[in-house]
């Protein structure tokens, strides 16, 4: 990523998006006039329950369609997009750790990352090489990669979920409450972790959590009540 990038242009923008889940007006979740996230910025987003952060987290990975309005990601527009095309897109430019891993129970750990290298711009990239760095950087044992991903620890799941999530160096993480079933000592490994795995690659980084200890680590701590103009619960935060 150039110094010219990093300046010029967000690498996430958010232009007058709506969205609700069905038809009705009065059931808008979200409506942002204008949001930016600069390259390599590390934005941790909170708010209360039901205020629409895990929706707005879809929306940018494109898994939800915005009712109005445009997401600019590295100035390609995701809602110009067709449904084949955003995943694509998804693949080779977001990647994405949920709260539930989304690992598939019964694949081996090897497998499930492999299928994030299905869309890759380089599929043939030997997986082996990238496996063993992010293995040592994130303290996991490679004996692991034949197990099925329901075998490991919670713990274990969540740093495959981190290197399934950077295997094809994402311009962009998304991380939904990563944390929220670590205890303190894993949720802080589970931290240096990611954010020397995102450093390493200069990405950018959107980090859901209700848990404002995590916060003081990031350049930005936004507040989805300040730019969202529908304004659900009383911020508890
Ligand atoms: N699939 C869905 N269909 C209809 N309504 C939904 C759906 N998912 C979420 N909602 C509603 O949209 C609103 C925002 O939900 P969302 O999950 O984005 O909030 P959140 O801020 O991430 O909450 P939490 O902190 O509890 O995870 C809530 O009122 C929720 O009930």
């Amino acid at each position: 990523m150039s110094d010219a990038k990093t300046i010029i242009s967000p690498a996430i923008a958010v232009r007058d998006l709506t969205f609700s889940y069905n038809a009705k007006q009065s059931d808008i979740v979200i409506d942002i006039p204008q949001w930016h996230v600069k390259n390599a910025e590390k934005v941790f987003l909170y708010g209360p329950s039901g205020s629409g952060k895990s929706t707005l987290l879809n929306l940018i990975c494109g898994t939800l369609d915005a009712s109005t309005g445009h997401i600019l990601i590295d100035n390609s527009d995701l809602t110009q997009m067709s449904s084949r095309e955003k995943d694509r897109f998804r693949a080779k430019h977001i990647g994405v750790i949920f709260q539930q891993f989304n690992l598939i129970p019964y694949l081996s750990v090897q497998d499930n990352i492999a299928l994030a290298q299905y869309f890759n711009t380089d599929p043939n990239q030997p997986l082996r090489p990238f496996l063993e760095q992010a293995f040592e950087t994130l303290h996991l044992p490679m004996s692991i990669l034949s197990s099925p991903a329901s075998e490991l620890s919670v713990g274990q799941q969540q740093r495959v979920a981190i290197a399934r999530a950077l295997l094809n160096k994402p311009d962009i993480i998304i991380a939904d409450e990563p944390t929220s079933s670590l205890d303190e000592t894993s949720q802080t490994r589970f931290m240096s972790m990611l954010f020397n795995s995102i450093e390493e690659q200069n990405s950018t980084l959107i980090f859901v959590s209700h848990d404002h200890r995590l916060a003081e680590r990031f350049d930005r701590v936004v507040s989805l009540s300040d730019i969202n103009k529908v304004k659900g619960n009383i911020d508890a935060f």
